[in-house]
């Protein structure tokens, strides 16, 4: 079976007047179909640009970018995107905005359908409830939901939950665990945190500063619930901040 994505020397420099910034030097990645894996990098070494890139947002200078074997050229509605930035309408209720990727039919009764996802999430009885009346950790619930109601096959994460507290960022981990048992995704997390890759991914791929290169991948074979105290985890975590040069 081909790979869920497949990421074959992927090349990005941004031209700026005359200057040219090599952004991404050249990255191959497989990702199996129901995988997790999880990016972590130096700050400014081109995360996001490869998930712009993997997610269809931006083109690569060369190299190509294969979702289930067929070559993605623009976003894809088997993929949704995740990022830091929220992207959920203040003018529309719960219900409204998880409803609002639901165009066309087959989706059945979309209230209902919006009411069980809310519920997934944890915002049964918050369905009426306009954005402002929410708090940030249940923003990010909204956003979470309305990504999974369309039923992606794919979820592309980009530092999903370091906007919010400290405490909130760990609960909304158990949490995105807890909604990928019940339902299958394959996921691409992009995160500065290292524990936060260790707590959920299946493979952790460590990124070198730009222009990027993927300069090691550790699997991370430890069932879930994981504790970040354990000894094996703990050792991954020190190689992995090795490679980070920390
Ligand atoms: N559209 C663009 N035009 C020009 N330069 C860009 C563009 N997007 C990103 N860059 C540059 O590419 C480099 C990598 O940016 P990118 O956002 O991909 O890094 P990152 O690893 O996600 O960073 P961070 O960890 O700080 O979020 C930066 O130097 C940035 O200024």
């Amino acid at each position: 079976m081909a790979d869920k994505i497949a990421v074959n020397g992927v090349k990005k420099s941004f031209v700026s007047g005359k200057q040219s910034l090599p952004v991404v030097g050249g990255v191959s990645l497989s990702v199996a179909d129901g995988e997790f894996v999880a990016i972590v990098g130096p700050s400014g070494c081109g995360k996001s640009t490869l998930m712009k890139i993997v997610s269809g947002f931006e083109r690569a200078d060369q190299g190509e970018v294969l979702i289930d074997g067929v070559p993605l050229l623009r976003p894809n509605a088997k993929g949704i995107v995740i990022s830091q930035h929220g992207s959920v309408f203040p003018w529309l209720t719960v219900q409204e905005n998880l409803m609002f990727g639901l165009n066309g039919d087959g989706h059945g009764d979309k209230a209902a359908l919006a009411d069980h996802y809310a519920a997934m999430v944890g915002l049964k009885g918050f369905e009426n409830s306009y954005p402002r009346e929410l708090s940030g950790g249940m923003l990010k619930r909204v956003e979470i939901a309305r990504a999974l109601v369309v039923k992606p096959e794919i979820l592309y994460m980009d530092e999903p939950f370091s906007a919010l507290d400290a405490l909130m960022n760990l609960r909304m981990r158990t949490e995105l665990l807890r909604i990928l048992q019940e339902e299958r995704h394959t996921v691409l997390l992009i995160t500065h945190d290292v524990e936060e890759a260790l707590y959920l991914a299946d493979r952790i791929i460590v990124l070198s500063p730009r222009p990027t290169v993927i300069q090691a991948s550790f699997a991370v074979p430890q069932p879930h619930p994981r504790k970040l105290s354990s000894p094996e985890l703990q050792v991954l975590k020190d190689a992995i901040l090795a490679e980070l040069g920390l």
